[in-house]
């Protein structure tokens, strides 16, 4: 569409003001200003900032203060509807299309769009849509009439995570750039390597040269990381419900802590936590069997109705009784913001070390102690990097295989950069003689060190976590003889 520009002009904005009216906060946090100025001078931005830095305020706050209408990019449901809620509260108009938007509220949306000045504000959506001949053609309407005022990619690691094989309409999202090159992009995102920042800039056809980038560190001091070790032999369902009745059982006998409780009206058993499980049936066998000892969990997944995800996420979210704990799968991970998480517990080790810092980092977003535990066997490792294997070998037989076209490349190089990951985090699982901070740094290449001041294992006793090992693991003779008799090779564990 040559000659027509993306956006109109801004009058002069009082940032602050909006910031405290609109978003009911005092002040910017470091680094989010700037974030925001480049952003409204119209810059294409790439924020990569730890979890719970307050990226999405980055995108949200010019949305508000700018002419026209922000399209956010999002890969999660449960994510968008946590924010949505959020913006809804502050009074902002948003919206969102996703599979589960009904009929009528969907046309309505689009109506708007197809005004050509719309009133929505901001505008969620997936690749998926993005990706749709008549969605584009109510952006093109917005374009022309010089109302689309930025494309926000939240979460814009997924681009290269997924969009090599099994969401395709990631990669498809250099459309925007196409078409509409004048309108700016941001990017955000808590876990990029070096590799997938260049795949995220490249597929989304960013120009290096005008792209501004903030680079920030992944430091969460707050968390405390942990690694417990456990075999196929025990159940450590004992271990966890130990763990969380002694939280309980603390909060009760400091009177100190029961007098706050009860002046704020919480209830002693309101410690609220996620427990991730690799599988849909393990979120719901878990979750029964915690209402069973008297814990109120709930299941989540993306199998389950809209009414019941909706109702899990928005009890949880709220501290109801009976929805403390939510066991879920990685549907629940990205972006989620609930201030008082105080355990995240991998029930397993997850698939990527990206996932795991992720689903991690939805502890202490109110920057208070909290625990992040993962729970390690050697069979579960040697089950991951079966699958892993497995799925390495699919994607070379169907994307490109000998033949070396970009695309075929590129989610070769995506799906070892998967393999890596995991095997990254097979190795912080093992690493026993170096602070947990200091292995996620490095795994991110951040070159500051980070502070943790006893708030990981190997800083609270080293000693002990040698022997927690040695005497928790199966022993490598042992899984060496599984392996060679095949005990991994199922998919389902
Ligand atoms: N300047 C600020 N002052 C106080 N609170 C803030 C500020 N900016 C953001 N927050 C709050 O911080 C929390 C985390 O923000 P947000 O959800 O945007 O994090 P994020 O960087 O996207 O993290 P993640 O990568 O984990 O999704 C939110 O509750 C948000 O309201």
């Amino acid at each position: 569409m040559p000659g027509v520009p993306g956006k109109r002009i801004r009058p002069k904005v009082d940032i602050d003001f909006t910031l405290r009216k609109v978003f009911g906060k005092n002040s910017f946090r470091p680094v989010q200003r700037e974030v925001i100025v480049a952003a409204l001078e119209g810059r294409d931005v790439f924020l990569q900032a730890a979890t719970s830095f307050g990226k999405s305020l980055c995108f949200q706050l010019p949305a508000v203060v700018d002419y026209g209408i922000t399209i956010v990019i999002s890969p999660l449901l449960a994510l968008m509807n946590n924010q949505l809620s959020a913006l809804t509260n502050a009074g902002i108009n948003v919206a969102t299309i996703n599979s589960t938007t009904p009929y009528s509220t969907k046309q309505a949306i689009l109506d708007d769009l197809k005004s050509g000045h719309p009133r929505t504000r901001l505008l969620y959506v997936t690749p998926e849509l993005c990706a749709t001949d008549y969605f584009r053609r109510h952006l093109r309407i917005v374009y022309e009439q010089r109302e689309l005022a930025r494309i926000a990619v939240d979460e814009a690691h997924c681009i290269s995570e997924w969009g090599h094989d099994f969401r395709p309409s990631f990669k498809q999202l250099n459309f925007f750039k196409t078409e509409f090159p004048d309108v700016p992009m941001i990017c955000c995102t808590a876990t990029a390597t070096q590799r997938v920042r260049n795949d995220v800039i490249d597929t989304l056809a960013l120009d290096r040269l005008k792209l501004k980038c903030f680079t920030m560190t992944t430091s969460r001091p707050n968390l405390h990381y942990e690694v417990r070790f456990k075999n196929d032999e025990e159940d450590h369902y004992d271990d966890f419900l130990s763990w969380l009745r002694n939280t309980y059982k603390r909060r009760e006998s400091h009177p100190k802590r029961c007098e706050e409780l009860l002046q704020k009206k919480e209830r002693i058993t309101n410690v609220p936590g996620i427990i991730y499980t690799l599988y849909r049936k393990d979120t719901e066998a878990l979750a029964a069997r915690l209402r069973s000892d008297g814990i109120g969990a709930k299941p989540y997944h993306a199998g389950l109705t809209n009414e019941q995800k909706e109702d899990h996420l928005a009890s949880w979210i709220a501290n109801k009784e009976g929805y403390d704990v939510i066991v879920a799968t990685t549907a629940f991970g990205m972006g989620i913001d609930k201030e008082n998480v105080r355990f995240v517990v991998h029930w397993q080790i997850p698939k990527s070390f990206e996932g795991f810092y992720q689903e991690a980092g939805r502890a202490g977003r109110d920057g208070k102690a909290s625990i992040c535990m993962l729970y390690y066997s050697r069979e579960d490792r040697d089950r991951a990097a079966t699958m892993m294997g497995r799925e390495v070998e699919r994607n070379n037989n169907s994307n490109g295989g000998g033949n070396a076209n970009a695309s075929g490349a590129r989610g070769r190089q995506a799906m070892k950069g998967r393999a890596d990951s995991l095997q990254a985090l097979i190795k912080y699982c093992e690493k026993v003689d170096q602070c947990r901070h200091k292995q996620i740094a490095d795994y991110f290449g951040d070159t500051t060190t980070p502070k943790c001041e006893w708030a990981c294992d190997w800083h609270k006793d080293a000693h002990l976590l040698a022997k927690k090992k040695e005497k928790g693991l199966a022993s490598e003779e042992w899984c060496s003889t599984q392996r060679q008799t095949g005990a991994y090779d199922y998919d389902d564990y």
